[in-house]
């Protein structure tokens, strides 16, 4: 049977959801992959999802600000993460390294790719380094890539061609329903299509798509006979 299954997941590391996300897909990538379901992770401006759709960032309203602590808290444990830290800068905007991961996306393997996208998070949120400024985001990717390689990365930033890319990512993700971050449009094996808001909801993904034990919430590789 050829399958068709698919998780595409908009993120953007401005927020802290999408890296539990992200960390929990890319942990379970190969596992995912063995029971025939690609993982697509796309870069958006959640800033311009949150225009679009009429929402505020959870951090505006103080009950949910303060709620958030209690998901660090648990995140850190659940997703083997550090304590995230509230930046001493935020919100930043995400525009330019997201448009950055577009450019590597295209140019560069996936793992790469994945450990720039990373990259950002650990900056942001663990080492409360503005990557907004170019200066801290050469920092974040200099491990990375050579110096002629992050040279064009900063250049792509400005062209016109990533800028529109960033947007298009950003439109479709609204498309499809999406008002916050991270946002997954779920295929499953027999073509059917459905959405899930947050890094929360991977049961209902697993029993959407068909795989894990049911009441699991951690897909198991698939054994190759
Ligand atoms: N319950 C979700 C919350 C995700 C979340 O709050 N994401 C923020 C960005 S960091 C957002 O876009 N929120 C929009 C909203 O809550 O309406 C989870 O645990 O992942």
């Amino acid at each position: 049977m050829t399958s068709t299954a698919r998780i595409t997941t908009y993120l953007d590391c401005v927020s802290p959801y999408s890296y539990y996300a992200f960390t929990f897909l890319n942990k379970h990538r190969a596992a995912l992959d063995s029971h025939g379901v690609k993982v697509d992770f796309v870069p958006i401006f959640l800033g311009a999802v949150n225009v679009a759709t009429g929402n505020q960032p959870p951090w505006k309203l103080p009950a949910k600000a303060a709620y958030s602590a209690i998901d660090v808290h648990n995140a850190k444990r659940y997703f083997g993460l550090p304590a995230l830290k509230r930046p001493s800068v935020f919100p930043i905007p995400t525009i330019k390294p997201q448009r950055g991961l577009i450019y590597i996306k295209s140019h560069f393997p996936e793992e790469t790719y994945l450990e720039a996208f990373r990259l950002l998070w650990v900056s942001l949120w663990e080492q409360d380094k503005d990557i907004s400024q170019e200066s801290q985001l050469r920092e974040t990717w200099s491990g990375l890539f050579k110096e002629g390689e992050l040279k064009n990365i900063i250049e792509a930033t400005e062209e016109e061609e990533y800028k529109n890319a960033l947007t298009e990512n950003t439109n479709e993700a609204v498309k499809n329903g999406a008002f916050g971050a991270p946002w997954s449009v779920v295929r499953n094996a027999k073509g059917e299509e459905t959405r899930y808001f947050g890094s929360d909801r991977f049961h209902f993904m697993w029993e959407f798509l068909g795989i894990g034990d049911g009441a699991g919430f951690v897909p198991s590789p698939k054994a190759v006979l």
